[in-house]
């Protein structure tokens, strides 16, 4: 389990957390929801000490909040795809899943691939020349390297289209009955509700609820709180 307990956060003296509680179950996927600035991406940085933080974030019981971020990635198993992607896009596919990847990472290229065919045959094209969908494949193909147990996924679908931004979701789907936690934000609530089973709405950098997907009428008062909007 990946917990947060009253997570604060700061970028300088500026307060952008304040107070975040949130659990990612292994095999479960939660959405980080919420309107601009609500601490979303924040969120994801403060689990990988990636700003200032105070409170708790334990992974499979263990305390980690003291710990830097490379210790927190590689001894915990945490991934993340960032929002942009990340990607070399002068390098081609496979130049950029190796970029950086240890003996192990490397080993499990050819697994990696065999769950995206679509990059199977492209492995020495350069990213640059690929489509959206299929640049957040290798985005995603690089967090997978790490064989992580938690992958934290910031806006998956952003810049795709509907059909594509599909496609993606199959695959983190596919990866969770694998047995991986999967917490991410999406800016879509109506696509969030229908790829997660739990959807945490976040509002001025705290917890405003925690609502279970399966559960359509509070999913579709959370769209109407939060969003102003009603939930088709
Ligand atoms: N690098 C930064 N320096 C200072 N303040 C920041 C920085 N990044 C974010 N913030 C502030 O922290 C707060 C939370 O931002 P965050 O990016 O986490 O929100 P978000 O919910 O992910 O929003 P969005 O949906 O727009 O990406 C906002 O008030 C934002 O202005």
């Amino acid at each position: 389990m990946l917990t947060l307990d009253s997570v604060k956060g700061w970028y300088g003296r500026t307060q952008a957390l304040f107070g975040v509680d949130l659990h990612v179950a292994p095999g479960k996927t939660v959405a980080l929801v919420g309107t601009n600035g609500a601490g979303k991406t924040t969120t994801l940085r403060a689990i990988l000490g990636a700003v200032r933080t105070e409170g708790s974030v334990r992974v499979d019981g263990e305390e980690i909040s003291a710990k830097p971020t490379h210790r927190r990635v590689n001894d915990h198993r945490i991934a993340i795809v960032h929002e942009g992607r990340g990607l070399l896009s002068q390098l081609t596919v496979l130049e950029n899943l190796v970029v950086g990847a240890n003996r192990a990472e490397r080993a499990r290229i050819g697994e990696v691939l065999e769950l995206f065919p679509v990059l199977r045959d492209r492995t020495h094209q350069k990213v640059s020349l690929l489509s959206g969908g299929q640049q957040q494949m290798v985005a995603l193909g690089r967090a997978l390297l790490r064989d992580p147990k938690y992958l934290l996924l910031d806006e998956p679908g952003l810049g795709l289209a509907p059909v594509v931004i599909d496609e993606i979701y199959t695959y983190i789907a596919e990866l969770c009955s694998r047995g991986m936690g999967v917490l991410l934000v999406e800016q879509s609530v109506t696509r969030a509700a229908s790829v997660a089973d739990e959807l945490v709405l976040l509002r001025v950098g705290a917890v405003d609820r925690v609502v279970d997907t399966r559960d359509r009428e509070r999913v579709d008062q959370l769209v109407a709180d939060a969003f102003g909007v009603h939930h088709s």
